[in-house]
Parts: C-alpha cells; structure tokens; sequence
C-alpha cells in the first residue's frame, strides 16, 4: 500500500540530479555564499547549494563557476528550508486558492489542509479532482480526511463513510484522517470511524486526534486507538502529557486561541526532546495572515524563549518526518525537493525570496507572477440559490412544550453553555416575549438551505440590539440567522441569497449595514485575504456597535452548528447537547 509520498521522479529527472551532484553537468539554479539553517544536525554552515530541475542536487563548499544556472547570492542571508504547516483549515472566509498563494509569499511551502468544507460542498469524485488540480501549484497542498461531519447531521454521515473515505485515501495527497472531532463514537466503536482509521494506518498515513481537555486516561485510550498527533494542548501540562505518551503534540496559536504565551514559558524548559512537536496556525481569521503564517509562528516562539533553530525545526524537519517524507522535504540536502527560503537573518523568519520547487515564486513578501490554479465554476462549488418562495419570518419562532428553554449561552466565542430559562407561551406552544423583555437575547436558527427544516434555538451574549443576521459560512454548510426580529432575520437571508450567499446584517428599517458575499458554496469568497482582512474588521466592528462583546464573530458563525465544542449546538435534529449527545429541543419540518 502507498505511503504518503511528495512529488515523483523521472529516471531522466533522476539521472540529471545525480549527475550535477556529480559535478558532471551544470545546475538550473544555485544558492551561493549563504548560511545553511541545517535542520538535521541542528547547525548554521556556510554551503552553498546546487538546484536541478525541483530537487537540490548538492550542499558544500563547490563553489559554481559556469554560466548557464540562475545564481542566488546569498551571502550575509541565511538559508532555510520551506516551512510546512502541519494542520490547516483553508476557509476562514478565504478559499484554499487565496489561502496558498498567501502563505507561499511568506514562505510556507506545504500545508496539510482540512477537506470539511469541501466534503459538505462536493461530490466525493469533485473532492478528489480538487486535490489533483490543486497539487499542481508550487506549494504543495496536501489533505487530511475528515472521519465525521464534526457536526450533529445524521443525513451527512455518508459522506464520512467508508467507501468515500478509503477510495479518497489512495489519492497521493492524502496524508492523514482527522482531525477526529467526534473521537467518543470512535472508541465506542462507530464502524466506520474504525474501519476508516484502520485502513489510514495499514496505509502508513497518520491519524490526527482533536482531544481538547482530556484527561491521562482518555488520551491512553485515544493513542491506543491509533491517534498519532494532537494540537489541543492549551498549556505545558497538556503539551508534555502528549510527549510522555508518544503522540506528536502541535504547539498552536491561532486566531481563536493564541496560546503560545500560556504554553511556551513553561514548556521550553522542560522539554529534552523537542524532535516529536510540531507548530500550527490551525486555521485562523483573515486579520492573522496579516503578520505573517508559519514565519509568525517561529517569529513568535522565538520571541517566548525558545531557542531558534530549534523553532525552525517545529515547522520543517519535524512535520516531514512526522508524515514520513522527510527524505523528500524539511531539509536542505540532496534530492530534496528544492523548497528554500532566503533570510535577512535567523531572527525574522519572514524570507526575502521564496523558492518552491527550484523557482523563485516570491520576493520581499510578493509572489512574482499569481498562482495558477483551478476556476471554482470548474471545480463547481456555485453560489448558493434563492428559494421558490419567500422566506418566512415565522421560520424563526420557537415552539416549546416545557416551561423552560435551552437557551446557548455563548461564553467565548466557540463556547456556548445551557441556561434553562422560564418561558412564557401562547395557545399555540409559541415562546412569546423571552427575547423582546430580555436586553441580551437573540433569536437564532440553523435553516436547511433548501428549507427543509429549522433547528431554532435562543443565545445569550451575541448581541444586544442586533435585528437581522443571516449567514451561509456555518461549519454545517446551512443557513444562521440571527437577530431580535424575525421580519430582519427573514431580510438578511433574503439579501443573503441575492448575492449567492455570505454575510449580511440589516437593521431594524432592514438596510442593509454590513454584507460579505461568499460566493464559493456559500462558505468561502473568492476575495484576496487583503479584502477579507478588511471585510473582517468590519464584521467585528459593525457587531461591537450591536452591542456583540466578544472578539472572534467569524469563528462563532462557523461552530455554532458544530458538535464538537461545549454544551449546545445547533444541528438538524434539533438543539444538540455535546457530552450526553442528546437532543434538547427538536428542529421543526418545513416541507
Ligand atoms: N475544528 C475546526 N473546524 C473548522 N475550522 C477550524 N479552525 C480551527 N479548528 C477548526
């Protein structure tokens, strides 16, 4: 069975590289005078290299003395590997395409991605496509499979199955299954889970686990069910609790959690093997990309105390050695792929020029001519539809037979806990006044996109004078729409699909305030992350003023119908409980 691999070789491309390490025939392109970052002795040399075709032919002292190569001149720079980001969600509002050409400019030259968003919006056999036309970019994207629609959707579980998930597993730019969010039906024997996680292994791909919070115990059992790395470790404890039990532990500091201050201080001194640890970015908001990727991460752990090369090491040797490609990627030497950074010096990390596969693809953080990749119509995520009818502010009403509701408290912006709160009805089981006499209420509701169904629910502290807001980026790819006044809720889903889907606030006149189109499925947008920067700080501000107190409104979009955090979520059977995996409060049938 095939084990991850990067790119293939020629024996015509194998006889020109031995050949140049030869010295027997000239370089297409050579690096001289620099120091070498080398990640494998863990040293600074002086080395110059020599680059055949997409793979580095030679690193010593040989010094090029033709005519035909490109010469770098690398003296007073230092000379790294590309970086490699070990797990990333490419679809916080930007799309895989403007998310690679992002971070290849600042020097990230492989990225293991997340493929949920494109398995909820794909076919199975255009998923597959996507990863080929996407692997024949410089920056080498490469894919994770998820193993469960992180999210409580019953009728979208097949598209977690087996027969999906092992034929997208031969797919050479398959690494890994997971991150496994629902890792409970895992170990209590969800077939599938099982039988998908096996095959990865019998495969020699890895399996990501997603264990926020656990305890010894739990992780004993999860590394015993084949989880091979984890990025959940929120401090020291949680990171060494990895180490000691041989699971590969991501240091993350993401948008949504920038943790390295918490973790790093009391992790550096006690770590006496940093070669199983791994750094990510785990997919974070447009705003982040701003100061740099991977390049923040080794510039910010250097920062925290952690000695410099070894924060080089996180992002190049570890990762490739992690997935087992390290004798294709991660280092300078011989019959790698020529991924190379040029550097102003080991203290800023953020490359000069960019060299991806023997070319220079970037200088001074600017890629020197734009990827080419595929066109969405062609790889056919379209904009979302408008309904046959008008949309129906009573869609949003809230039916309870109790006296109470499971109101979603939101208490960070991923966390949401349950707050039973009294109601009042009329004759017809309808909740009246609950929000309308309360300052801090909104309604919210998760629509099926073609209107199926509604899961509507009730959340505290998402804002306080919010009408209308309507969403199709959702991590369970339907509608969220939210507000204090369902004729606005209705208007913002309304000018949502006129725009073939994003994000749009309206007031309580239902003018438009704030609108975002996300034209790919309806969950990413074929802006430049420049745009969406700017469309993001917008977002937040325009919801501060709504009265909305907390710091990361995108993220909150996206995992309010997402299973995997505390407490309440919402889904298509209804308001969902994570730990006991219970349904609160059922969704309604609209059709
Ligand atoms: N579990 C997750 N799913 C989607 N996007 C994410 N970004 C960070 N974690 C994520």
């Amino acid at each position: 069975m095939a084990a991850n691999t990067v790119r293939s070789i020629t024996e015509q491309e194998w006889g020109r590289l031995v050949a140049c390490a030869k010295g027997q025939t000239e370089p297409d392109l050579v690096v001289q005078g620099g120091t070498i970052l080398n990640v494998y002795s863990g040293e600074l040399m002086e080395a110059n290299l020599w680059v055949v075709g997409n793979r580095i032919a030679y690193l010593g002292p040989r010094v090029y003395e033709g005519t035909q190569a490109q010469v770098i001149d690398a003296r007073g720079k230092v000379v790294s590997p590309g970086y490699i980001e070990p797990h990333a969600h490419p679809f916080q509002l930007y799309n895989p395409m403007r998310y690679a050409e992002t971070i290849l400019a600042r020097g990230t030259t492989l990225s293991v991605n997340d493929n949920l968003m494109l398995v909820l919006g794909m076919e199975f056999a255009q998923v597959g496509r996507f990863f080929e036309l996407m692997a024949q970019l410089p920056i080498k994207m490469i894919w994770g499979l998820r193993l469960d629609p992180q999210a409580h959707l019953p009728e979208k579980k097949h598209k977690f199955g087996h027969i999906p998930v092992s034929r997208l597993l031969k797919n050479p730019y398959v690494w890994q299954v997971g991150e496994v969010t629902d890792w409970k039906s895992w170990i209590d024997g969800d077939e599938e889970m099982r039988d998908n996680a096996l095959t990865a292994r019998a495969m020699h791909k890895r399996v990501e686990g997603h264990a926020a919070g656990v305890s010894w115990d739990t992780l004993n059992v999860l590394t015993a069910a084949g989880v091979t790395a984890d990025h959940e470790a929120i401090n020291a404890e949680e990171a060494l609790r990895r180490l000691r039990l041989g699971v590969w532990t991501t240091l993350r500091h993401s948008s949504l959690r920038p943790d390295f201050p918490q973790i790093l201080p009391e992790l550096i001194p006690q770590v006496k093997n940093w070669s199983r640890v791994m750094m990510t970015t785990d997919g974070p908001t447009p705003e982040y990309l701003q100061n740099g990727y991977t390049d923040f991460l080794i510039r910010h752990a250097i920062e925290l105390g952690m000695d410099p090369i070894t924060a080089y090491q996180l992002v190049t040797i570890n990762p490739a050695t992690y997935y087992g490609v390290d004798a294709e990627i991660g280092g300078l030497a011989p019959g790698r792929i020529a991924d190379i950074n040029v550097l102003s010096n080991l203290l800023n990390p953020t490359p000069e020029l960019v060299i991806a596969e023997g070319r220079i693809v970037a200088r001074d953080g600017e890629l020197v001519e734009p990827l080419k990749g595929p066109s969405w119509a062609e790889i056919g995520m379209p904009p979302v539809k408008k309904l046959g009818s008008p949309i129906q502010p009573n869609w949003f009403d809230v039916y309870t037979d109790g006296d109470t509701f499971p109101v979603m408290r939101l208490s960070n912006p991923a966390i949401t806990r349950r707050e039973e709160m009294p109601v009042e009805k009329d004759a017809s089981g309808r909740v009246v006044g609950l929000v309308e006499n309360s300052e801090d209420l909104c309604y919210v509701s998760l629509l099926q996109r073609e209107a199926e169904w509604v899961c509507n629910g009730v959340i505290q502290h998402f804002a306080t004078s919010l009408a209308g807001l309507a969403s199709s980026y959702t991590g369970a790819r339907e509608y969220l729409v939210l507000g204090r006044d369902k004729k606005a809720m209705a208007a913002a889903l309304e000018r949502v699909q006129e725009i073939g889907g994003g994000i749009v606030i309206v007031d309580e006149n239902h003018n438009v305030i704030y609108e975002l189109p996300l034209i790919i499925g309806g969950s990413m947008g074929d802006q430049t992350v420049e745009e969406l920067v700017k469309a993001s700080r917008e977002l937040l501000a325009v919801l501060k003023e709504l009265g909305h107190p907390h710091y990361d409104p995108i993220y909150t979009l996206l995992f309010l119908s997402s299973a995997h955090l505390p407490e309440v979520r919402l889904s298509s059977q209804g308001l969902f409980e994570m730990k006991t995996k219970r349904v609160l409060h059922p969704s309604r049938t609209l059709r």
